[in-house]
């Protein structure tokens, strides 16, 4: 791959319009690896200007100004304007992409959904201004969690938006499981395809290896069925807890890395392979209720995902993916005042 200078690379950059990027929590953990990687250029593309308008709350400004002050010393070619606000029409006007990554983070002891009462609210003044400021084709993941739920409410009230561009964030989880079996397998990432995480991002998911393969092989043949039930599933529905366990703190660069992968596959497609994407569910898709964002394997391409289709879920799979709907229909039913428009 041939590499370009600071300069060659900008002049190679002005030639596409840049696209504007809404952030929230900007001041946060997460987003000190996330935009840092944005700007050089990691989620659109080493040809895709952009312009980053970083949203936290009056509290965080200062600390968001710092922020600002250190992506402008990088002096990063694509980056061509940095807005800084609390104000979420600012913020999401003409934006073509939102992350939104601003919410509490989960303590040691708590479960994802103990968020839900602190986190909630976060998301309907959200949702309202993405529908009346953003780019009528803006991609919009919620990270925040719980962010099923918090993705059902953003989406909910941004009643001009289609649901198809919203997503909750369960690549996390994706590229956790597919680690989890290149270790095991002594291969490498590029081996595995096929992996799926079904439902909720929380201890009920389900990632599930019955399609997956390594360099083409059926995977479940070469791990093993202990290893599968014992040590891969529950490590998996686990892990945020595992590393907040370790680090004291939840996971922050791994997050931010799955944000941007997952909006890489977004915009600029994803069909080499199936990809876990928390989405709208429309009531008729492997038995999942409607008006959940349910996370389901899909491939992408033209910025539409599409749900594989046509899997044969044995019963035993079924009953795993009931578990996890019913999780989330616990949750929308928590905050069913927060639905109304
Ligand atoms: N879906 C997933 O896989 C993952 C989700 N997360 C979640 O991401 C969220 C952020 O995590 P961290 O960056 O580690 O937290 P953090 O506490 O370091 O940063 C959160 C930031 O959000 C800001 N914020 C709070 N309310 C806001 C609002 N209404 N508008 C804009 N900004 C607001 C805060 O001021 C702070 O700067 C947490 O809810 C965490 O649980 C974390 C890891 C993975
Ligand atoms: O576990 C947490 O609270 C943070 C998170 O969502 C994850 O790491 O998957």
């Amino acid at each position: 791959m041939q590499l370009l200078t600071r300069s060659a690379m900008a002049t190679f950059a002005f030639s596409k319009k840049p696209i504007r990027v809404a952030v929230t929590g900007a001041a946060g953990q997460i987003c000190y690896s996330l935009l840092f990687r944005i700007a050089h250029g990691d989620m659109l593309g080493y040809d895709q200007p952009v312009i980053l308008h970083l949203i936290d709350i009056p509290a965080a400004q200062k600390a968001l100004k710092g922020v600002a002050m250190e992506l402008g010393d990088c002096a990063f070619p694509l980056l061509q304007g940095i807005v800084c606000t609390d104000d979420l029409k600012v913020g999401f006007t003409d934006v073509e992409a939102a992350l939104l990554v601003g919410a509490k983070p989960r303590g040691k002891g708590q479960e994802r959904g103990d968020l839900l009462k602190d986190n909630a609210k976060i998301f309907i003044p959200q949702g309202k201004a993405l529908s009346d400021y953003a780019h009528r084709d803006v991609r919009v993941l919620v990270v925040g969690n719980p962010a099923n739920t918090n993705a059902l409410i953003t989406a909910t009230h941004a009643v001009s938006l289609p649901k198809k561009n919203f997503a909750a964030m369960t690549r996390l989880d994706h590229d956790r499981a597919v680690w989890q079996v290149a270790e095991k397998t002594g291969s490498v990432v590029a081996d595995i395809a096929k992996v799926v995480v079904w439902g909720n991002h929380s201890p009920t998911m389900s990632p599930d290896l019955a399609w997956a393969t390594v360099k083409g092989k059926r995977a479940l043949d070469l791990v093993g069925e202990e290893w599968y039930t014992k040590t891969f599933i529950p490590r998996v529905q686990k892990r945020g807890a595992e590393i907040i366990e370790n680090r004291g703190l939840s996971s922050a660069a791994s997050a931010g890395n799955a944000a941007l992968e997952h909006m890489r596959s977004w915009f600029l497609g994803h069909k080499h392979d199936w990809v876990s994407f928390g989405i709208w569910s429309n009531g008729n898709t492997y038995n999942v209720p409607e008006g959940l964002f349910y996370s389901f394997p899909v491939t992408v391409e033209n910025k539409e995902w599409s749900v594989v289709n046509g899997l044969t879920i044995t019963a035993e799979q079924q009953r795993k993916m009931t578990v996890t709907a019913n999780e989330l229909l616990e949750e929308r039913k928590a905050i069913e005042d927060l639905l109304k428009i």
